[in-house]
């Protein structure tokens, strides 16, 4: 894999005061970007994270009072990556996103549960192989012509968070998943647990036309930096995360705190 992420489009670094206030401006700017988008093409095709942040962002468009400016009916929603656990599990990432927005979206504004595309896990897979494999079939039965050949549907805004490791989906650094083919990957040895998941590939991220990082916290400024500075993907994958037309980095003022320089 190359070390490097191919220079592509425009990068965004935006930092807001905490935590809070970042997932409320995600939320804002995302139902805006939708809207944005539904005013030249349909559908939109988005993909979710988990993660504290990435969820309480979905958690703040749910109380927003522009969701009903969408025409959810020509949403589609996909995830970057999902933990290999039983349907209904509380830790998959499909359950605190339907928790937090999805039931909402599909009994009160019209998403079709058919536009929601949960990874496949136990319940209906015996691996995480043949989840990613599943996966990448009903992503490429979605592709457009725009994908450039790589099989996904031409996100128009693809979620990532960001650990403190520098991961991003389930893309860890050092892992064999950073170098997967095709569009998804089965995952093991997951640092983060569970040990077991399934994930998009670089391949597939890149092909979104935007890719938005949302990072919180301390804990994270160390690699948010390493990220920005375009450290090799192997060790920082979040550097990897970029967009066709636009990379942004929504931030709170910790994650983008700047690090002290390495001790000689
Ligand atoms: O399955 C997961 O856990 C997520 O997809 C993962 O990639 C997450 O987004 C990061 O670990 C950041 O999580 P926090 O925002 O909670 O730090």
């Amino acid at each position: 894999m190359s070390q490097a992420a191919p220079a592509q489009g425009v990068r965004l670094v935006v930092v807001h005061p905490d935590k809070e206030v970042l997932a409320q401006a995600a939320a804002a700017r995302l139902l805006t970007r939708v809207l944005d988008v539904q005013s030249v093409r349909s559908p939109v095709h988005v993909v979710l994270t988990g993660g504290t942040v990435g969820i309480a962002t979905l958690a703040a468009v749910a109380a927003s009072p522009l969701v009903p400016a969408v025409d959810w009916s020509g949403v589609h929603l996909w995830w970057g990556d999902e933990r290999f656990l039983p349907d209904g599990d509380p830790d998959r990432n499909e359950t605190q996103a339907r928790e937090a927005l999805l039931d909402v979206l599909v009994a009160e504004h019209g998403l079709p549960e058919a536009n929601v595309h949960p990874m496949p896990g136990p319940s209906s897979v015996a691996t995480p192989e043949e989840g990613a494999a599943a996966y990448a079939a009903v992503l490429a039965e979605h592709a457009g012509s725009s994908d450039g050949g790589v099989g996904v549907p031409a996100f128009d805004v693809l979620l990532l968070g960001m650990g403190p490791d520098g991961h991003v989906a389930s893309l860890f650094p050092g892992h064999e998943g950073l170098s997967a083919q095709g569009t998804t990957t089965g995952v093991h040895g997951s640092p983060k647990p569970p040990p077991e998941r399934v994930s998009l590939t670089f391949d597939a991220i890149r092909a979104a036309r935007e890719v938005w990082v949302v990072a919180a916290g301390a804990e994270k400024a160390e690699r948010v930096a390493a990220a920005l500075a375009g450290d090799p993907v192997a060790e920082v994958p979040a550097a990897g995360a970029v967009g066709q037309a636009r990379t942004l980095w929504l931030l709170d003022t910790e994650a983008a705190a700047p690090t002290p320089a390495p001790a000689k």
